[in-house]
């Protein structure tokens, strides 16, 4: 009845030959047994390919050998060209990552002894894989809770917390900035001060950077922050008494981003993003940023994929938008020239009459300005009113601090003393440390030729990276005791519960900490201070503030959830919602 077609029993005849084939064992016991296989290991792993010379050896160690080993095995199927391609590529993949998985989880790996998910230990791409869901800062937090502070959370990589470590971590040697950097710099181009591994180019960056965000150069800022806070107060003024919300407009949306873009255009670009303006981010300059910075989070977690990023970068939306974006942003700076002391002005020298750089560096820092100051004080702003507004009686102490230093507005701006004030200090650490802008910490690597290293008592071998992840470090019980994951500002304050501040690291330390720290604080103080002494705060009575942290996403830079909040002139009435400790608290002042 039914007639079997011609290509199904050639298309089985051949599978059964092609098994014939695998089985005659000829071809699986020269790759098995074979040193040659052993070779091909020998090589990705010392040379793990982090360059566009090692992509190419690894093309040619990945297609080469097998389809060599089909020309020499051909005449075992009748001189079946295709068939000995397929089975000896089969056969070289599957016994060439057997390999690799047996050496990674043998007694022999220099890391075999530290303990660690077994799926991390095989690959990376579980890591890469973990940075997809958003959530590798709890990932992180669940793995330390089960191995401890030290955990083996990839081939060659290494999860520490340890306050002690991060002297010998984050000092400029041996250890160098992780690869993770460098796929954020195009191939032969040039990378912005936060990407340099070489620490003689960065030292020499970072003298610029350094006069950039020095006291004298902060004093010409001033007017950025004034201008911008003001037309943030009167965004909220037209806003008063309805439900906004505040994460919205502090860090998605409007405000807190549009904020930051606005600052970081007058900063760097001549007053580019007029965000504030419109209240909306109309061209999407978030999502652009965001989607970029995860590109690079996500590229950054597998070496050999660096050689691919350019292609990849070609066919990703937001990484490209991002570029473009940068590059639009630093030409119309360069053609227009300085309007004012900013960024460029410091970074280019014009005071000397300093050169402009040569373009693609320029770009290089317009990219590594718009991503350094985008989300970051953004998220600080946001987690920390959150955490004021759920927790009223540090909102109470805070204003009572402000009102009993300052009258008016005016007296902010004009003074120093806010730096100087212990509780908004306190306050703004506490949110600094639950909501660390970079959740996931900075990363080292310890470069073949500089010898293991003993980092908590425990030997570092060349070739492996350490991250340091924040979120993990700054709930740790043993630095932040009582309660970690609460927000009490006292603890900065009072001697007997003092935390330990060398495990405080939300703008890391060492020669390549943050240098827009002065700025960020800056701003931070400014304003909180403005927004509580002109505004009521009020969280929406449907919101859920128990969940809030959950919405917290590690994408390079930390985003957060909607926080619906009502905003009123005055001191009116406070009427905050709130579950805290488990009972529904109601506050009326
Ligand atoms: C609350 C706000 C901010 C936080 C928490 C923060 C945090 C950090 C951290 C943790 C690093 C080290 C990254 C690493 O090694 O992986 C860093 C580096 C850097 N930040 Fe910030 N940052 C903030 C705001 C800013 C702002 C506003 C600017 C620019 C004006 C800026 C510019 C930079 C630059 C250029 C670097 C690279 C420094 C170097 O490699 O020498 N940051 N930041």
């Amino acid at each position: 009845m039914y007639s079997v077609h011609p290509l199904l029993i050639t298309t089985l005849s051949a599978l059964v030959r092609l098994l014939d084939f695998a089985f005659s064992a000829k071809m699986s016991a020269f790759l098995l047994n074979n040193t040659y296989v052993k070779l091909c290991h020998w090589f990705f792993k010392t040379f793990e390919p982090r360059n566009q010379t090692l992509f190419h050896s690894i093309v040619a160690f990945i297609i080469i050998p097998p389809s060599l080993l089909a020309f020499v095995f051909r005449n075992y199927y009748h001189g079946h060209l295709a068939l000995a391609l397929t089975l000896s590529y089969t056969l070289y993949i599957t016994a060439l990552l057997t390999s690799i998985v047996l050496y990674r989880l043998s007694p022999f790996h220099p890391l075999a002894g530290i303990p660690g998910p077994t799926i991390g230990k095989i690959s990376r791409l579980w890591s890469l894989y973990i940075a997809t869901t958003g959530q590798q800062h709890r990932y992180a937090q669940e793995l330390h809770e089960r191995y401890g502070p030290i955990v083996r959370t990839g081939p060659n990589h290494l999860h520490i917390i340890d306050a002690s470590a991060i002297p010998t971590l984050l000092s400029a040697k041996p250890f160098e900035k992780a690869e993770r950097y460098k796929v954020t710099v195009p191939l032969g181009g040039s990378g912005a001060l936060g990407t340099l591994v070489d620490i003689h180019e960065h030292q020499a960056r970072r003298k610029l950077w350094d006069r950039a965000m020095n006291s004298e150069a902060m004093q010409g800022y001033r007017e950025i922050f004034s201008r911008r806070i003001n037309q943030f107060v009167g965004l909220l003024e037209k806003r008063d008494g309805q439900i906004i919300d505040l994460s919205l407009l502090f860090s998605l949306l409007a405000v807190s981003i549009s904020i930051r873009f606005d600052v970081m255009g007058d900063l760097a670009f001549n007053g580019r993003f007029e965000m504030l303006k419109s209240a909306v981010d109309a061209n999407d300059y978030i999502s652009t940023t965001r989607g970029s910075a995860f590109f690079f989070e996500w590229s950054g977690k597998i070496p050999w994929i660096r050689p691919l990023v350019p292609y990849i970068m070609r066919i990703n939306a937001p990484a490209l938008a991002f570029h473009r974006l940068a590059v639009e942003c630093i030409s119309k700076r360069l053609s227009e020239g300085s309007k004012k002391k900013d960024l460029f002005y410091h970074l280019f020298n014009e005071q000397n009459n300093g050169q402009a750089w040569a373009f693609p560096l320029a770009i290089a820092e317009s990219r590594g300005t718009l991503l350094a100051g985008a989300d970051t004080t953004g998220t600080a702003i946001t987690s920390i009113l959150y955490y004021l507004l759920t927790n009223p009686s540090t909102m109470n102490k805070l204003r009572f601090e402000l009102d009993s230093h300052y009258d008016d507005i005016g007296d902010m701006y004009s003074s120093d003393t806010l730096s100087k004030l212990p509780y908004l200090n306190a306050v703004i650490n506490e949110g600094l440390r639950l909501a660390p802008a970079l959740p996931s910490g900075t990363q080292r690597y310890l470069p073949p030729g500089k010898g293991p290293v003993v980092v908590s008592q425990t030997l570092i071998p060349e070739g492996t990276t350490v991250q340091m992840p924040t979120f993990v470090l700054h709930r740790d019980p043993r630095y932040f005791s009582p309660q970690p994951n609460s927000f009490i500002p006292e603890r900065w304050l009072d001697e007997s519960i003092k935390p330990d501040r060398s495990a405080f690291i939300p703008f890391s330390v060492g020669p390549t900490s943050c240098v827009g720290k002065n700025f960020a604080l800056t701003e931070l103080r400014l304003l909180l201070c403005i927004l509580l002494h002109t505004f009521d705060f009020q969280l929406s009575p449907s919101f859920d503030s128990k969940g809030w942290e959950s919405t917290f996403n590690d994408n390079f830079i930390l985003t957060k959830g909607a926080l619906p909040t009502r905003t009123s002139k005055g001191i009116v009435v406070l009427v905050v919602f709130i579950e805290e400790r488990n009972n529904k608290t109601r506050e009326t002042l």
